[in-house]
């Protein structure tokens, strides 16, 4: 009988590796199915959803909190929504934040049986920054919180080599022994900008059901509940801190504070992001930080669509990491706002002398 179910992909990676670059890799590939993204973005402020490539695919975005944690409940909800469309997809995808652990989001599909009859998980696959990975696998975690990167790496059915421009021969021999060693056996497809052959990815066939049950159970176990909040514990001091601001920006100041503060906080800032309005041109600015490495795009390289006409200007960052100073980030980035001369007033018309 022919299997009617949606293949879904879920794919994870920790935070910054390119899961976005791949899922606007596979929007724009000549693959000829119709596709459904599911964003969940993990930072006060949403800026993914901008930078999705705009097709004709659907998107819908969870940005209320973790899929793997306390919004399962939107996933099923999301899911349940298109199970009733008529228009079926050929394939979903998820792209879940960098912190969560892809183990909880593959069960929500065999929580029940409407589920199980209408989506099939076609694979977990994981992206990995072959210049970071380790930080992040050795990243000493308080006792009891999971090591999310480590998690990812363990559950991959297909594992995505990704960034092997930016390491050096020994960092790709430590990240591949690590791999071997977690999850020994696994498909490796190595590239840079997630550059993989989609056909290797959409409709795979990879998943492992049993490899993904015996973890949950086994962390259910350890934290004595069957909740899904208290199921696994994250690392309290990985926090976000999100920024909106009024106004334009002062490259330069931007770029000197910018690079000033990764530089000196790249181990704990994990991930930075925004999309900006910078004074004296009408393109909006984006910007990357993975650590201390910065990439800038802008809506003149179609990273994300330019300002309307008549659009607000408003400038939107969101910063990762471990042990965040609120307080200093958000002074840091309100004194890089371009300080705007207020345009001179016609000198008023005296009144004539009596
Ligand atoms: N040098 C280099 N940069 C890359 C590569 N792949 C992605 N990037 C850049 O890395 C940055 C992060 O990529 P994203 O695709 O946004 O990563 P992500 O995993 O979606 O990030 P989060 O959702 O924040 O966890 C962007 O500036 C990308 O252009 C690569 O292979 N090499």
């Amino acid at each position: 009988m022919q299997d009617t179910r949606t293949p879904v992909t879920i794919i994870t990676g920790f935070l910054g590796s390119g899961k976005t670059t791949l899922i606007n890799h596979i929007l724009t590939s000549d693959h000829g199915r119709k596709i459904c993204i599911i964003e969940n973005e993990f930072g006060e402020v949403n800026i993914d959803n901008a930078l999705v490539i705009d097709t004709i695919e659907e998107i819908f975005e969870m940005n209320n909190g973790c899929i793997c944690c306390n919004i399962r409940g939107d996933l099923v909800r999301v899911l349940d929504k298109i199970r009733k469309r008529k228009n079926k997809f050929d394939a979903i995808f998820i792209e879940t934040t960098g912190l969560a652990d892809p183990a909880p989001v593959a069960h929500t599909f065999f929580m029940d049986d409407g589920m199980k009859e209408s989506f099939r998980v076609d694979a977990i696959v994981t992206m990995v920054d072959c210049k970071h990975v380790m930080l992040a696998i050795n990243d000493d975690r308080p006792v009891g919180c999971l090591n999310e990167a480590e998690r990812q790496l363990a559950f991959a059915d297909k594992l995505i080599l990704n960034k092997v421009d930016l390491a050096t021969k020994d960092e790709k021999k430590e990240v591949l022994a690590c791999i071997k060693g977690v999850n020994p056996g696994v498909e490796i497809l190595e590239c840079e900008y997630a550059k993989v052959d989609v056909e290797k990815i959409l409709d795979a066939r990879a998943f492992e059901f049993g490899k993904t049950l015996t973890a949950e159970l086994e962390a259910r176990d350890a934290a004595g509940s069957g909740s899904d909040e208290e199921d696994h514990v994250h690392d309290t001091r990985v926090s976000s801190v999100g920024i909106v601001l009024d106004g334009e920006l002062d490259t330069e100041k931007f770029q000197e504070w910018l690079s000033k503060l990764l530089s000196e906080h790249g181990p704990d800032i994990f991930r930075s992001k925004g999309i900006l309005a910078m004074h004296g041109t009408d393109e909006k600015l984006v910007f990357h930080g993975v650590h201390s490495i910065l990439q800038f795009g802008s809506s003149a390289e179609g990273n994300v669509k330019a300002w309307e006409e008549d659009e607000p200007r408003v400038c939107r960052a969101v910063f990762i990491g471990k042990n965040l100073d609120r307080e200093a980030l958000d002074k840091g980035f309100r004194s890089c706002l371009a300080v705007v001369k207020p345009r001179s007033k016609e000198p008023k018309s005296k009144e004539p002398e009596a």
